[in-house]
């Protein structure tokens, strides 16, 4: 089955809030909340792609820390996904909503709450129990 490495961003902000964005109706997994990024190309590090991607989704700049977790690898009917997420924060607030419907920052007991692709249980549950102001963005 063809891998797909996929890369996506928990952006936080300085009040404990965490960016989640909701896929537009009419692509692959539409209309569900989603951590904002796409495919990691051949040769990019993970965190070059978050920053080209968003970049291209939102016109927006990040600085990109520690992951969230592990890798969550989960098999849909067009391929197997290999979803990493990355804490980030943005260093411009453009929002130009390309890819999405929508934009929501939500707290973390709210993250549950919503309706994610598949692939993401795992890694949704574990955001939602670390403690935000502990996340680092020196290294
Ligand atoms: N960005 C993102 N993608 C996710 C998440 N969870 C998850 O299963 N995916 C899937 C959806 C897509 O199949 C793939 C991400 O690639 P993408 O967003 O570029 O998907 P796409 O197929 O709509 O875009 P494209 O080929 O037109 O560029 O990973 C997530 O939290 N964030």
């Amino acid at each position: 089955m063809k891998r797909i490495k996929v890369v996506g961003a928990a952006i936080i902000d300085d009040a404990g809030h965490v960016l989640i964005s909701k896929r537009k109706a009419e692509r692959v997994l539409g209309s569900l909340w989603e951590f904002p990024g796409g495919k990691i190309e051949t040769g990019e590090t993970p965190q070059a792609a978050l920053k080209r991607e968003m970049q291209e989704e939102f016109q927006d700049q990040i600085v990109v820390g520690p992951q969230v977790g592990t890798t969550a690898v989960h098999q849909y009917d067009f391929g197997e996904i290999h979803l990493s997420v990355y804490f980030a924060k943005l260093l411009t607030h453009h929002f130009n909503l390309l890819e999405h419907s929508k934009v929501e920052w939500v707290e973390q007991s709210e993250l549950l709450k919503r309706d994610w692709p598949a692939a993401d249980g795992e890694i949704v549950k574990e955001l939602a129990q670390i403690d935000l102001s502990e996340v680092s963005f020196d290294a």
